[in-house]
């Protein structure tokens, strides 16, 4: 059995808005994300953890940000092309987990969704996708509300 396992780790700014939207859910927010996408950066993580799983670069080689084709893209786009590519190389997805880091909005109440939409797109049990999320206690750009943190990490399993 080869069993692999990849991080992922993105940032974007929060600007003028009024929601955000993370691992696929819009959520109200008094501000919004800042990217060349629609700056999902909980997804972009998690896309990034299943590329490097399987040693295939990350987001930016696939969808370069310089490419005009992915302004205001919707970021499922890209979590597809990384799951596509991890079956592609034989490999299943075992379970991902995705730590979002901000002090606002709240993340808890919309786990769920994002917990189902995940495991949707991955086309693997709900028990197999955790989303959590912490502070940094108010200190850095995630503590002043500058920006929006996420790490993941992605587990793959060839039989
Ligand atoms: N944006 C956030 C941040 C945190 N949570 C939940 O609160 C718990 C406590 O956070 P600390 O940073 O004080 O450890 C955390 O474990 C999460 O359950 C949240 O929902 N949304
Ligand atoms: C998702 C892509 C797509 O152009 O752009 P952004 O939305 O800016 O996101 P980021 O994580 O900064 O870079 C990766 C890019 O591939």
């Amino acid at each position: 059995m080869d069993i692999r396992t990849g991080n992922g780790f993105d940032v974007h700014a929060l600007g003028a808005g009024d929601h955000v939207i993370l691992n696929g859910i819009k959520i109200p927010h008094n501000k919004s994300m800042i990217g060349h996408s629609d700056a999902d950066v909980a997804m972009h993580a998690i896309t990034d953890a299943l590329f490097g799983a399987v040693a295939q670069g990350d987001i930016g080689r696939w969808f370069p940000p310089s490419d005009p084709q992915w302004k205001g893209a919707s970021s499922d786009i890209f979590l597809r092309k990384a799951v596509e590519t991890v079956r592609d190389l034989g490999f299943q997805i075992s379970n991902v987990d995705c730590t979002i880091i901000c002090e606002m909005p709240k993340i808890t109440p919309h786990a769920p969704a994002m917990r189902e939409n995940i495991a949707g797109i991955l086309n693997i049990d709900l028990d197999r996708v955790s989303i959590k999320a912490t502070t940094s206690e108010k200190l850095g750009f995630t503590g002043r509300n500058e920006g929006i943190a996420t790490l993941a990490t992605a587990t793959v399993i060839k039989q």
